[in-house]
């Protein structure tokens, strides 16, 4: 289950006042996919960042449901994140000194204490699906397909209704990829998920239910004139 997305006049800043991201209008249904796609620089990490209330610099309205996502105090917005939001990050953000389990498990620590157990096991589940074995190992001496998959387990450990993936399948063979692209439509289509993936790859776009493109952080209309 999960909620649509509604942005309104969404602005973001550097700390020197750029304007890094301007969305007048963004509306998702629940239970659809989103591609965003663009050049690099474009904004869409930026994009990503603040639907997932990671960024401070965010202003203007960003509605999941019924939740102003920027109304909410920080520690609102990671309990907010907990319950709703899996994210798979384009640098992984992984913990070297950790293992793989202790990795795709972290999302435990800020689950409600009887949630963690399951998701724990649901972590080792998709680790196992995606064909980490080495449960135990330091991610330090990983891969860079097998920290993505790394990455993958822990978005995916918490079931989340919202999924944020930032070029999930980056680091990903061919095949590792489409599989993984798989997993992600199936549980939109077939468990009612919202999912929004920043990707250069044309499969993942062309998966999608929709497709925005971003270029100096504006979106564009398919004709290329932008919204007013
Ligand atoms: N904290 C920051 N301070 C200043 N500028 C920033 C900051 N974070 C990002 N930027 C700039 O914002 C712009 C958008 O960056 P962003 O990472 O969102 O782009 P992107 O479309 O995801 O690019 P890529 O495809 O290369 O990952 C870039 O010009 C980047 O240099």
């Amino acid at each position: 289950m999960t909620m649509p997305l509604s942005v309104t006049d969404c602005v973001v800043r550097s700390d020197r006042g750029r304007v890094l991201l301007s969305v007048p209008s963004l509306e998702l249904g629940p239970g659809v996919s989103l591609g965003i796609r663009g050049p690099s620089g474009a904004g869409k990490s930026t994009l990503l960042y603040a639907l997932a209330g990671l960024s401070d610099r965010a202003e203007g309205s960003i509605r999941w449901g019924d939740t102003e996502l920027l109304a909410l105090s920080t520690a609102r917005r990671t309990q907010f994140r907990a319950a709703w939001i899996g994210m798979i990050f384009q640098d992984f953000l992984l913990f070297d000194e950790l293992g793989a389990l202790a990795n795709a498990s972290l999302p435990a620590m800020f689950a409600p204490r009887s949630d963690r157990s399951a998701l724990k096991t649901r972590a080792g589940a998709q680790l196992a699906h995606l064909g980490i074995t080495a449960l135990k190992r330091t991610v330090d001496s990983f891969s860079g397909g097998e920290r993505q998959r790394v990455a993958v387990a822990r978005a995916l450990s918490n079931d989340a209704g919202i999924l944020l993936a930032d070029e999930p399948t980056a680091s990903l063979n061919r095949d590792a990829a489409d599989a993984l692209i798989a997993d992600l439509v199936a549980k939109v289509r077939n468990n009612g998920k919202t999912l929004i993936a920043v990707s250069h790859d044309a499969h993942l776009l062309d998966s999608m239910d929709q497709i925005i493109s971003l270029t100096d952080g504006q979106i564009e209309t398919p004709s290329g004139a932008r919204p007013a």
